[in-house]
């Protein structure tokens, strides 16, 4: 008998939406047939004829544990994300302490072995500690970074010849690197020339088009002289689109996969500079909201390949903290559970086709972080039942007061969403009429690449 009889519902197949029934046991999704004729299963979901797609993988988030659990933990980080359709989270480094080495990366660990409802990878965070770097790639880290080449909270930024070292390092170790591409000598520059501008604005002046710019340039020559696998994180400006789109140009001429893939997040999607008036402090994150031109790129580049993936880069801060001048505000917005339902209103808006999205939210992340290897990323016999159910034609305004991070506010507030109604991890249900089902400490550790004893027991034979 199987596990989980899911009936009444459509999915995503040879480039349209067809009827389907979905079976599942031991987690796993065992068959798709359009009438699989099973007579009784341990539990039925009746999907009332809404679509079932595979969950979304975010490969960019702050669940703030240990050490600032005032703004998140995970406990309520990977609720958020339960509730939002997220069932695998990546997270980064700029914890206190940061994740730097053997020591914290096992607090980390063990915290989130205990809370996450949701699966999860960690990260490693680069400073000056090249000589951690390889322990950290042995103990499994997903990948490194994100490496911050400008402040950004936390203060964990290098300089230029660190960065490089550091590429240098995690080429060797046959590791991923994830960057935070932003100029730091220049955000320095300007902010001592925008002394005296106190407008919100300042934020989008000090760290302009060009800041992102510059340091993208410069990542990608290391990448490409390193040839080292990189991706760039909140990838937000018309520029940084365009170097893009002309390297991955480059490789398809050499008939060769670029070294490198990008996120953008649905902030920088959705959000610009003329949310400013509306959103004041609260809308200050790095990088900064962007005006239309950059929008513009931004939809054109995730409809034609250039942008590999979305992530929410969830950056809780409570309202109590943001709620101040711009300056002394914290940058970082929270979006971990509003990522996917924004993601499903614009497709219903024609924004992007659902195969895109399909494709920005699960398997395009799973394949570049190695996620692909744990059987998560599709839908399909032999992956994880990674799942959600959703009715695209049930839009709801996103409601702070209705979502589970402790941040507690949204910048997206009142904005479109498309909601799940149903949130499968692994063949359990987790989320169901607009309520957590799941015990803390059920999410597994993805444990990454370069952990000896994962590899061992894959290819026992090539062990040596
Ligand atoms: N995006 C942000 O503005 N803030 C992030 C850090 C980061 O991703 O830069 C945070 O951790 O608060
Ligand atoms: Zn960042
Ligand atoms: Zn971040």
């Amino acid at each position: 008998m199987p596990d989980v009889l899911i009936k009444n519902t459509k999915i995503y197949y040879n480039n349209s939406l067809q009827p389907a029934e979905i079976i599942i046991e031991g987690g796993k999704v065992t068959k798709i047939g359009k009438d699989l004729r099973v007579s009784s299963s341990d539990m039925v979901i009746d999907a009332g004829g809404s679509l079932t797609l595979p969950a979304g993988i975010d490969v960019h988030v702050h669940f703030r544990e240990p050490g600032m659990t005032a703004k998140e933990n995970w406990y309520t980080g990977s609720c958020a994300a339960a509730a939002g359709g997220i069932t695998t989270v990546i997270d980064q480094p700029n914890t206190v302490p940061p994740t730097t080495e053997r020591r914290t990366f096992e607090q980390k660990l063990k915290l989130a072995s205990r809370k996450s409802i949701v699966d999860f990878g960690i990260n490693g965070g680069v400073t000056g500690n090249m000589e951690k770097l390889e322990e950290l790639w042995k103990l499994g880290v997903t990948a490194f970074g994100e490496i911050f080449m400008a402040e950004s909270t936390g203060g964990l930024n290098i300089n230029e010849e660190t960065f490089e070292e550091a590429l240098v390092e995690i080429k060797r170790l046959g590791a991923f690197a994830t960057i935070h591409a932003e100029d730091e000598k220049m955000r320095l520059e300007l902010e001592e020339l925008l002394k005296g501008d106190i407008s919100c604005e300042y934020h989008s002046r000090v760290r302009p088009n060009a800041c992102e710019a510059a340091a993208v340039q410069k990542a990608l020559k290391f990448i490409s002289e390193l040839k080292v696998r990189a991706h760039f994180c909140h990838i937000s400006t018309l520029e940084a689109i365009g170097m893009i789109r002309k390297e991955k140009y480059l490789a398809r001429g050499e008939n060769r996969e670029p070294f490198f893939t990008c996120e953008v997040t649905p902030h920088h999607l959705f959000l610009s500079t003329r949310d400013w008036a509306r959103l004041g402090s609260f809308g200050k994150m790095n990088p900064p909201l962007r005006g239309s031109h950059s929008i513009k790129a931004l939809v054109n580049g995730i409809n034609d390949g250039t942008i590999d993936m979305v992530a929410s880069d969830h950056a809780p801060h409570l309202e109590s903290e943001k709620d101040v001048d711009i300056r002394s505000a914290p940058s970082g917005v929270p979006g971990v559970e509003t990522f996917m339902p924004l993601m499903l209103a614009a497709v219903r808006k024609n924004i992007l086709p659902l195969s895109r999205m399909i494709m920005l939210t699960s398997w395009n992340p799973a394949k570049a972080f190695g996620l692909d290897r744990q059987s998560k990323g599709r839908l399909e016999v032999g992956f994880d039942a990674d799942l959600i159910i959703v009715n695209p034609h049930e839009i709801r305004p996103i409601r702070a007061e209705l979502l589970h991070s402790k941040a507690g506010w949204t910048p997206f507030e009142g904005m479109d969403g498309v909601f799940p109604q149903y949130t499968l991890s692994r063949g359990e249900v987790i989320w169901i009429e607009e309520s957590i089902n799941a015990k803390s400490g059920r999410g597994n550790f993805l444990v990454g690449r370069g952990n000896i004893s994962v590899d061992d027991e894959e290819n026992p034979d090539e062990a040596e």
